[in-house]
């Protein structure tokens, strides 16, 4: 395809030198990657400036390079108010607008994205070869690679997209993330449905405040939903009335003349969920909505979860699915990766769950489900990670110090930053709701161990358990590695646990022996 073609609908500011007439071979955004054929598109940063990389990009020969200040150097250069924005939509043309051909499904919103993306997945799956990309994975039938960000940058995502069509994939679920609507990774995709499942306080060290926040959030209905209108989808915006902010997101939705959906167990939800019935096995209520009722069942635990099925309830009653087919897909996921995932040991053994519950209303929801399952002590293995928002660290320890019993403050993913001033951070949190600072947990709640190594913590806790405790490690769910510096270790919390509960029974194993 040429520049030109690529070009097409673009809004040029100017352009600098003579646009090649060759064809593209690819768009990158890293110059080490910008070789002959490459549009080179130099993105502002935060850690670094793509501007400061046009030299090297057009010493290794590349076509040309989208700016936002153009700069002395030998290639031809195309000047856009947003090269972020105008990557995206030249790759959205590079790869022949896959979205166009794919009911694509986007989630947003700041818990809950990973578990109801599955659900939908599963719902898609339904009726034709299904996609999902998001925090955990990138998959389709056949394929499998592990995610390394929960929405990639446009380029990558648009390349992804056009090899799911490739492989006959009919139906695509997506995460958005706010960083990505902030970032306009998504702003070529057209979408089919757009779920908000809810806001609360997370990544403000990249937002700055909660308006910031939500005003990122909020491009998914306002911005992306109505260019797919634009572009002849009739795009259904998917929005839980339990949130204060999806209240005011359903009327903007509506006000923008898109067909509007809401979900949850208030009144004002139109798909409503009534008489939820919660237990170990899973989650159901009755699904009230304007054409009918129906009954709704999860295997997943816990009244966020239920809420979360009714996400993928609304998502499929707005794609025309069938109570039924809803119910079927509701029934084939047992579990989402990382999310309550039950590390089992031996008969007798405490229940050990690893969630990846990061931010406070996330430990709140999840401790609040675990709760009525637990009828010993709730002892809780939590952290905050470095090089995020400081700020939801001591609401964090808050969340713990109110809804366990017994809490053993650990590490999560340092990064750069010094473990034990992150955990100091969290600990004000923690000490203020009374728990109180102990050496071990052979004692009456609340009241916390602090351990900087993860690996400890967790043998701690689950040493410590007794058959009627539940055992909740918190914070990295399916990650597979601690991020310490700028190594990335290996480290999983369901190794460890499962190692832990194993330990349980060395001394059993030798006395049986001997
Ligand atoms: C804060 C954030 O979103 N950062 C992302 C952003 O980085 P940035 O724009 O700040 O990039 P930068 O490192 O300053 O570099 C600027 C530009 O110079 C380029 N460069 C750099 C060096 C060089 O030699 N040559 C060169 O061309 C870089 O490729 C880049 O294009 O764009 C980069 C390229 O796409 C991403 O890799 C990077 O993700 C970093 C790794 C990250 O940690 N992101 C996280 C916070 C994130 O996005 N998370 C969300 C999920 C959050 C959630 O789950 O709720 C996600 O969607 O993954
Ligand atoms: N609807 C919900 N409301 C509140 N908390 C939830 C909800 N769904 C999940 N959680 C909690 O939040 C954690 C993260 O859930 P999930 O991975 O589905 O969300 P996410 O939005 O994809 O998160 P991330 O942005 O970190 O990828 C879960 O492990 C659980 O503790
Ligand atoms: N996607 C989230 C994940 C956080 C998970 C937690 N383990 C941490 O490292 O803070 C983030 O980047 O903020
Ligand atoms: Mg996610």
């Amino acid at each position: 395809m040429r520049l030109d073609d690529l070009l097409r609908g673009l809004e040029v500011q100017a352009i600098i030198g003579d646009l090649p007439a060759e064809d593209v071979r690819g768009l990158v955004y890293d110059s080490r990657r910008a070789g002959p054929g490459q549009v080179f598109a130099a993105l502002a940063g935060a850690a670094s400036d793509g501007h400061a990389y046009l030299e090297m990009a057009a010493k290794q020969g590349a076509l040309a390079a989208l700016v936002q200040r153009p700069a002395e150097v030998a290639l031809a250069q195309i000047q856009v108010p947003d090269s972020r924005l105008a990557l995206a939509m030249m790759a959205d043309r590079f790869y022949a607008r896959p979205s166009r051909h794919l009911c694509l499904v986007g989630v947003t919103g700041t818990n809950g994205k990973t578990t109801v993306s599955y659900l939908v997945e599963s719902l898609l799956a339904q009726r034709g070869p299904a996609g999902l990309l998001g925090t955990v994975e990138q998959r389709y039938p056949g394929k499998r690679r592990a995610s390394s960000m929960t929405t990639p940058e446009s380029v990558d995502l648009q390349a992804l997209l056009a090899e799911m069509l490739g492989a006959g994939v009919k139906g695509v679920v997506m995460e958005v993330s706010s960083h990505a609507l902030e970032q306009h990774r998504a702003a070529g995709c057209r979408f089919d449905a757009a779920v908000f499942t809810n806001l609360t306080r997370d990544h403000l060290d990249y937002h700055g405040d909660m308006d910031a926040y939500f005003q990122a959030k909020r491009r998914l209905f306002n911005q992306l939903l109505p260019q797919a209108k634009r572009q002849g989808k009739d795009p259904a915006a998917v929005i839980c009335a339990d949130d204060p902010k999806g209240s005011h997101l359903a009327g903007e939705a509506t006000g923008l003349h898109l067909r509007t959906l809401t979900y949850g167990f208030s009144q004002a939800a139109r798909v409503r969920g009534i008489s939820p019935v919660l237990k170990l096995s899973g989650g159901r209520c009755l699904v009230d909505w304007p054409a009918g009722s129906f009954e709704m069942s999860t295997p997943l635990v816990g009244l966020y979860n239920l809420q979360n099925a009714l996400a993928a309830t609304a998502v499929g009653l707005a794609l025309d699915f069938e109570p039924a087919e809803i119910q079927r897909a509701l029934d084939a996921v047992p579990g989402v990766p990382g999310r309550l995932q039950r590390v089992v040991g031996a008969p007798g053994d405490p229940s050990v769950f690893v969630d990846y519950a990061h931010t406070d209303q996330a430990l709140a929801s999840v401790l609040a489900a675990l709760r009525p399952l637990t009828p010993g002590r709730l002892i809780c293995v939590f952290g905050a990670g470095g090089d995020r928002d400081q700020g939801k660290r001591p609401l964090m320890g808050r969340a713990v110090g109110i809804g366990a019993d017994l809490a053993v403050l650990t590490s999560d993913n340092p990064r750069s930053e010094d473990p034990l001033a992150v955990m100091a951070m969290v600990e004000q949190g923690l000490t203020a709701t009374g728990s109180r600072l102990v050496r071990d947990l052979d004692t009456e709640g609340p009241a916390y161990v602090s351990e900087p190594s993860r690996a400890a913590a967790i043998e701690l806790a689950v040493a410590a358990a007794g058959p009627q405790d539940v055992v909740l490690i918190a914070g990295k769910g399916h990650e597979d590695y601690q991020i310490v510096g700028r190594e990335r270790r290996h480290f999983d919390d369901r190794e460890q646990a499962l190692a832990a509960l194993g330990r349980r029974h060395e001394g059993e194993a030798n006395h049986a022996g001997a």
